[in-house]
């Protein structure tokens, strides 16, 4: 780990800062409707969607030095190291162009939260609580059929223990600086988007008709 990496990741930093990004966090348990909600986000409201689970799996792909890693961590339903999902946070933000992110499933710990503020500088607008049942997001996740090798039961249970023990306390957090905008997600897709809605609709975006 050299200086280089140091270097460029200041470099990444200064730019994000410049730019004044904006950023929200989308939280909430697995298989809530997180990445289903910001898809639907994206469409309207012109944000970039960053799923830190589909970078993480991205690199695992990618042949990268850490995927083993990853892979591994991600089957036991375990938090990946700040350091790795930071990065590829960055990297995607500055690739994308754009200034306004939904960061989906980050930060999934107080390490993530912590580390992200130091080394970025950005404080979320606000979190975006997708908030859903256990029973149903088990449902939602056992007929997901991503092919994920975390969808099944025996990951399920520990990555529910994980939310419950390490995310909550984030989410709780935030609520504790009046951030936190929560939503009920044990409903249809459209009527959880309308709930959405309401949330993004009073800023100065607007929505097509
Ligand atoms: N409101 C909803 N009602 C029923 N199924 C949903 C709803 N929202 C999402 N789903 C489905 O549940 C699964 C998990 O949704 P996803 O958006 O991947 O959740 P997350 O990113 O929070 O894990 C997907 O198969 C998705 O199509
Ligand atoms: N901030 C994050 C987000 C995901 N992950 C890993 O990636 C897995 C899948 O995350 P995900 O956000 O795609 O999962 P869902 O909540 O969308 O079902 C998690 O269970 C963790 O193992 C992580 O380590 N750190
Ligand atoms: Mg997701």
């Amino acid at each position: 780990m050299g200086t280089v990496v140091d270097a460029a990741n200041q470099g990444a930093n200064q730019s994000l800062a410049d730019k004044k990004v904006k950023v929200i966090f989308v939280l909430g348990g697995p298989g809530s409707g997180k990445g289903t909600q910001c898809a639907n986000i994206v469409e309207h409201y012109g944000y970039t969607h960053l799923s830190a689970g589909d970078l993480l799996r991205a690199e695992i792909k990618s042949g990268s030095e850490n995927g083993t890693m990853i892979q591994n961590m991600i089957k036991e339903g375990k938090i990946v190291p700040s350091e790795v999902t930071i990065r590829l946070l960055q990297r995607a933000m500055l690739e994308s162009g754009n200034d306004k992110f939904l960061i989906d499933g980050f930060p999934r710990n107080e390490e993530n939260r912590a580390n992200f503020e130091l080394v970025t500088g950005i404080e979320p607008e606000f979190v975006l609580f997708i908030d859903c049942p256990e029973e149903e997001m088990e449902r939602r996740l056992l007929s997901r059929n991503q092919g994920r090798e975390d969808d099944n039961i025996q990951t399920i249970r520990k990555r529910f223990k994980v939310y419950m023990e390490s995310s909550l306390p984030v989410i709780e957090y935030y609520n504790a600086k009046g951030k936190v905008r929560k939503i009920d997600a044990a409903k249809p897709v459209e009527e959880v988007f309308e709930a959405v809605k309401v949330i993004f609709n009073p800023s100065t975006e607007t929505v097509a008709a």
